[in-house]
């Protein structure tokens, strides 16, 4: 395929949804002037706070964009103007609701490679993965949108003809905080199910990643959403903090790592508020002798590397059945080498710039100390520069494959949040679950063989909350997606708010078995070379368990 910079044919729309625009050509010459608050229903700066972030574009490290930073005075503005639209949308019927995402969705839709190409230059994913985090962000206010007719309360029958009856009630106004990660996605998880069920929101995104956001904010508007019922506040700690300790702040939804998911749930428990937490994992994939290898190393690049493995829910930990070791490893390294790297815009790229020079460092740190303790670096993992000389100063490694592992390494117990892939022999079926599950997190997991019996035996023993057979990192908006232990609260794929939800002790989990042994989502198929038929059997099951009364569906 000959690459072509994407952005060209697209500034003259891009110009339009951002009218502040300055952009003139592809990588290397967005910025934008344009505030980046969102509140009642426009873009506007914060009212106070003001401190300044730099925003980047990780493929070429520029400055494409100057975050101020809500203060509290800002942070209370957004809530009550989320108040004054919750008295409004909160009375409207679901259908009505219904209609109003269902257009936001059409908008987003119709929009697709516009709000693709900001995410990639702002996060640095390679652009055919943000237009498929695109096309799930649609899809989720599609799903939500189909639910908002359908809630509804219980009649109960009492003595003597009496009868009581529950309401579904919004809680108010809700507070989404997301990572960098998945910035428009991300919103769209917390956003959809809290709107469709009355409530309204108040986001802040990550620092690293505000520029997409606004413009979803400014989409829900134009479908008719009430002014003021998605509110977007920019900063980072700080900002969070206001927004979590705001007694008109009625849940808290928050997707980040594990020690600031504590700290949230620290403010909520403050607050006697719920709270529902998307957190980071350590994930095992377990490829078994029996597997189909070349579908197996497909899966192993998929729970690897997509978004610079930059992904909660990789599949870090890549157990191998001893006898195939020797071969499975020889075959993952010459196909991570062949991964391309460089200019995320760019058609045949399929991976992109880390997200910022501090956490390139960071991953770079991981693997200096796995070599420490004893790893072998069979591939990649050294800093990259990319012939253009526009990318010089991007945030660029070459993926990385880990040899020689113990579980007992730093680079295995930890999440890395790059792209570095720690290989791990093993023997028994008994011993590979054990040491899977032998982590704090425990957000998602993998098994590749051909013994479908095995394949679900071994899924239902791994304490994870998202499981794939014969493929990895798929997750379709119907399913539930959440973690055990460290990662998070179980979450259901009709929840409350985010893509998690209330819970009781049970523990909702969702699995993707694919019997084909391919991954199920087809666009990626031919990028990653998976070849064969595509055929794909969702078995996703959630329990759904009453907890707060407002938003459970
Ligand atoms: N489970 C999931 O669905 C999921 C999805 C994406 C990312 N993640 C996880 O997110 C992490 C990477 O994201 P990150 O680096 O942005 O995480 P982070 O925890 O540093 O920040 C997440 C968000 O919280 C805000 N924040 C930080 N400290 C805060 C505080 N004290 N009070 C309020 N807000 C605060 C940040 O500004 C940001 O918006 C990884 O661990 C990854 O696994 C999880
Ligand atoms: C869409 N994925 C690949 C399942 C990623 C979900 C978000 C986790 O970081």
């Amino acid at each position: 395929m000959v690459p072509r910079p994407l952005l060209q044919p697209l500034v003259p729309r891009l110009r339009r949804l951002l009218p502040g625009l300055a952009m003139s050509s592809a990588t290397g010459s967005f910025s934008l002037q344009q505030p980046l608050n969102y509140r009642g229903g426009a873009r506007l700066q914060p009212a106070d706070g003001g401190q300044v972030e730099e925003v980047y574009e990780p493929a070429t490290g520029r400055v494409i964009a100057k975050l101020l930073c809500s203060g509290e005075k800002e942070v209370d503005l957004a809530v009550q103007s989320a108040k004054a639209a919750f008295k409004v949308w909160s009375q409207m019927s679901g259908m009505e609701r219904c209609r109003v995402l269902l257009e936001a969705a059409r908008i987003i839709r119709e929009q697709r490679d516009e709000i693709a190409t900001l995410e990639t230059i702002n996060n640095g994913k390679s652009i055919f993965e943000a237009r498929a985090d695109i096309d799930v962000s649609w899809q989720c206010l599609e799903y939500y949108a189909g639910l908002a007719g359908s809630l509804a309360g219980e009649h109960i029958q009492l003595p003597g003809g009496s009868f009581g009856y529950t309401r579904r009630e919004p809680l108010g106004v809700c507070a989404g905080i997301g990572a960098w990660n998945y910035p428009f996605q991300i919103a769209c998880w917390k956003a959809a199910p809290a709107l469709a069920c009355g409530n309204a929101m108040v986001f802040k995104p990550s620092p690293f990643t505000p520029i997409s956001v606004v413009r979803l904010a400014e989409i829900f508007t134009q479908a008719g959403m009430p002014k003021g019922l998605f509110n977007v506040v920019q900063g980072g700690v700080a900002t969070g903090q206001f927004l979590c300790h705001h007694p008109d702040v009625a849940k808290i939804s928050f997707t980040g790592s594990v020690p600031t998911g504590v700290k949230i749930m620290e403010m909520a428990a403050k607050g006697i508020k719920p709270v529902t937490l998307e957190l980071g994992g350590k994930s095992p994939l377990i490829i078994f002798s029996d597997c189909a290898l070349e579908n197996a190393v497909n899966g192993a690049l998929m729970a690897n590397f997509l978004t610079q493995g930059e992904v909660c829910c990789n599949g870090t930990r890549v157990f191998v059945e001893r006898k195939i070791l020797d071969t499975f490893t020889k075959e993952v390294v010459k196909r991570t080498q062949k991964i391309k790297v460089g200019d995320p815009l760019l058609e045949d790229t399929r991976m992109g710039a880390l997200i910022n020079r501090p956490h390139l460092d960071r991953v770079q740190n991981f693997i200096k100390q796995a070599k420490e303790q004893g790893a072998q670096v069979l591939c990649g993992g050294d800093l990259y520069a990319p012939d253009d000389p526009k990318l010089k100063n991007g945030f660029y490694m070459r993926p990385c494959v880990l040899g020689n592992c113990t579980d007992d390494m730093t680079c295995v117990k930890e999440e890395i949040f790059g792209p570095v892939m720690s290989i791990l022999p093993f023997d028994t079926e008994e011993e590979v679950v054990e040491r899977a599950n032998n982590t704090k997190f425990g957000l998602a997991g993998g098994v590749f063989t051909r013994d479908i019996q095995k394949a679900h035996r071994v899924v239902a023993a791994l304490n994870a909350g998202m499981c794939f057979i014969n493929n990895y990192n798929v997750s379709p908006v119907e399913l539930p997606f959440g973690g055990y232990k460290a990662s998070g609260e179980q979450c259901l794929a009709i929840p409350g708010l985010g893509s998690a939800a209330p819970r009781g002790g049970d523990a909702p989990v969702s699995a993707v078995a694919d019997v084909s042994g391919l991954c199920c989502v087809a666009e990626w198929i031919p990028r990653w070379e998976m070849k064969g038929k595509l055929e794909r059997r969702g078995c996703g099951f959630g329990k759904r368990k009453e907890g707060d009364k407002l938003l459970y569906i």
